[in-house]
């Protein structure tokens, strides 16, 4: 369990978290949607511990967040550029296991490419090799900064398809930023829509209990629908 409480964050004067409680099941996959501002990026960074200056704790499984392996997937690859796609993996790997590296980059389609430089591969191939990287350690707890935006809605599609098969194969807790709720709806299996200023959960809500990337784009529409004929404002940033 992902145990988050955060009593304050504070940049300077300005309040961005108060008094936010949030349970995360082991291996659960949480999506956020927010406005824009509201202290996604905040709680991305407190949770991997690159942000330790607020009040409050977040625990895994009882233990520090300090000593837990943590996956990050960001808008956009983060590839070092003077190191080929296979030193990339390589230089995040802790057990250094060359086949695991080279087995991972096959099963994303990049056999071709593990010797190549990140600014030969297209975007949608570096986004690829950033989700091999962020798996290779087989981390407890993945967090996903909107991943999947700017790229082509097949690349998009196929990139979060290699990526369920990669957490399905690990397992890993969750926690995924996105503006989509149709990508939300179609990953996740609870969805957070948050308010700002400071931040707050104005909705929890439950997706279906199965993983429901094979759905059909007409059920997540339906659910899509569901939820915004209850909660019309839930996208519009101005609830409350
Ligand atoms: N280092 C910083 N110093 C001062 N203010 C900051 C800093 N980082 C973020 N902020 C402010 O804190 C608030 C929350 O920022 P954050 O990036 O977490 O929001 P967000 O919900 O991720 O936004 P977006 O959806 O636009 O990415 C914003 O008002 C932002 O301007």
């Amino acid at each position: 369990m992902l145990d988050i409480n955060i009593s304050s964050k504070k940049y300077h004067d300005n309040k961005i978290i108060e008094n936010l409680k949030l349970e995360v099941k082991k291996s659960e996959f949480i999506s956020i949607i927010g406005p824009s501002g509201c202290g996604k990026t905040t709680l991305l960074n407190i949770i991997s511990n690159i942000d330790k200056d607020y009040l409050g704790s977040v625990f895994f499984n009882k233990e520090n967040i300090e000593d837990i392996n943590i996956g990050i997937m960001f808008q956009d690859s983060r590839l070092i550029p003077w190191l080929t796609i296979f030193e990339n993996i390589m230089l995040i790997s802790k057990t250094k296991d060359e086949e695991l590296i080279l087995q991972s980059l096959i099963e994303v389609g990049l056999k071709e490419y593990i010797n190549s430089y990140p600014k030969e591969l297209s975007g949608g191939m570096q986004r690829r090799a950033a989700l091999v990287r962020a798996f290779i350690n087989k981390p407890d707890i993945l967090l996903l900064d909107e991943p999947f935006i700017s790229l082509d809605y097949p690349t998009a599609q196929a990139l979060r398809s290699d990526f369920m098969k990669f957490y399905k194969k690990y397992k890993p807790t969750v926690v995924f930023i996105t503006h989509d709720l149709k990508e939300a709806v179609s990953l996740s299996q609870r969805i957070l829509f948050l308010d700002s200023k400071p931040m707050k959960i104005v909705l929890d809500y439950k997706n279906i209990d199965d993983y429901s990337s094979n759905l059909e784009s007409l059920e997540i529409e339906k659910i899509k629908d569901k939820i915004l004929k209850n909660h019309p404002n839930i996208l519009s940033g101005s609830i409350i």
